[in-house]
């Protein structure tokens, strides 16, 4: 028998990411091949006329498994019984703003979007939030929507994860989807940590530490890192525009692990609400090495954390908390 639908909420549709996110939702990449969907378009009134041509487009597709489309700049429309959430939209800093002014807009943006999605959505739904500042937006809306299960609200760093995963099989020259079990520990930000001290390549031989197989320290610790860091800026530099086709693919890797789970044995990165694992101050939205199963992400536990690692995990820790002070500041 056919399956329902499922409702999914992309804001700041007619934006880059949401251009190249809409289409890949349409062909079944985000929930499966068989999974049947109906899209919510959420953007601003300005870009009305665009979210219509992008809906026009989706409609010229034809793709066997969209079986609707809202094209929308009403949030409470967009909202109403979407059972999981992409939330893309949000303010971009532009000349001349202060990292004060650029919160202060998201902040507002994403408590009237936690009110909406709070009220609106299908119980249950999964809120992943893209748009930047990524882990303090979802914080907010967490804090606006106390009725969502803070289970059910996450942030993007798959895209830093899967940046992880590229620069190491670059590297040893192995397939990609050989490599796994790197982690993205804290913010999307250059302060985030990139930590291979877990990942292994499958090789003939077996599976093989990451760190064995390069076997050089100093660029692990070095020029990896600042890499996997920097290259959201790095794609900015080259392209003008920030990162889309990869962050788009990020959010359908992000969701299609959360609902249909991660393979035995693998780990993924998601910036999750904190419970105080690993030391991590509790209440920030942090991202940490997750596996799912039934729906449900559980952070991993018991991994050995290094001198090293330590502060790498602290320093990005620190950037949360101010982050999370002054979101709070801008809503007195
Ligand atoms: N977490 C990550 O890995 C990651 C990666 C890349 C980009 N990003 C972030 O994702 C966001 C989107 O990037 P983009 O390149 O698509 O930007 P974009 O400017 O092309 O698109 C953003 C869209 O959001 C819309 N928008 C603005 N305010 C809105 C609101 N209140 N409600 C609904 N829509 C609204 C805009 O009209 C625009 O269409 C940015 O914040 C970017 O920094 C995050
Ligand atoms: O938009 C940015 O600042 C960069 C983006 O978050 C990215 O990681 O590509």
């Amino acid at each position: 028998m056919a399956k329902d639908p499922v409702r999914v909420l992309v804001t700041g549709a007619a934006g880059q990411i949401g251009y190249a996110l809409v289409p890949m939702i349409a062909r079944g990449v985000m929930l499966g091949p068989d999974q049947p969907v109906i899209l919510h378009m959420l953007d601003i009134p300005p870009a009305a006329e665009s979210l219509n041509g992008v809906k026009m487009e989706l409609v010229d597709a034809a793709f066997p498994l969209l079986k609707g489309v809202v094209a929308t700049t009403d949030v409470v429309e967009a909202c109403t019984g979407v059972n999981i959430a992409v939330m893309v939209g949000g303010f971009p800093r532009k000349e001349g703003m202060e990292r004060k002014d650029v919160m202060s807009k998201n902040v507002s943006i994403y408590k009237s979007q936690a009110s909406a999605l709070e009220k609106h959505a299908a119980a249950n739904c999964k809120v992943l939030v893209v748009a930047n500042p990524a882990n303090t937006n979802a914080l907010i809306l967490k804090e606006f929507a106390p009725s969502i299960h803070e289970k059910n609200i996450s942030c993007l760093t798959r895209l830093d994860h899967n940046r992880a995963l590229g620069q190491i099989s670059e590297r040893l020259g192995v397939q990609v989807s050989d490599v796994k079990n790197v982690i993205i520990w804290g913010n999307h930000s250059s302060t985030q940590y990139p930590d291979v001290n877990h990942a292994t390549v499958a090789t003939p031989a077996g599976e093989k530490p990451v760190r064995e197989l390069v076997a050089d320290d100093a660029w692990l610790n070095g020029e990896f890192i600042t890499t996997v860091q920097q290259r959201g800026a790095a794609i900015i530099k080259a392209r003008k525009l920030s990162s889309a086709l990869s962050a788009a693919s990020a959010a359908c890797d992000h969701i299609r692990d959360w609902v249909l789970g991660t393979p035995q044995g693998t780990f993924v990165s998601m910036g999750v609400y904190s419970d105080g694992s690993y030391n991590v101050p509790a209440g920030l939205i942090y991202s940490f090495p997750v596996t799912c199963g039934n729906g449900e992400w559980k952070i991993v536990q018991g991994l050995a954390i290094d001198e090293f690692s330590r502060k790498k995990l602290d320093a990005t820790a620190e950037e949360l908390s101010e982050e999370k002070a002054l979101a709070y500041s801008c809503l007195n």
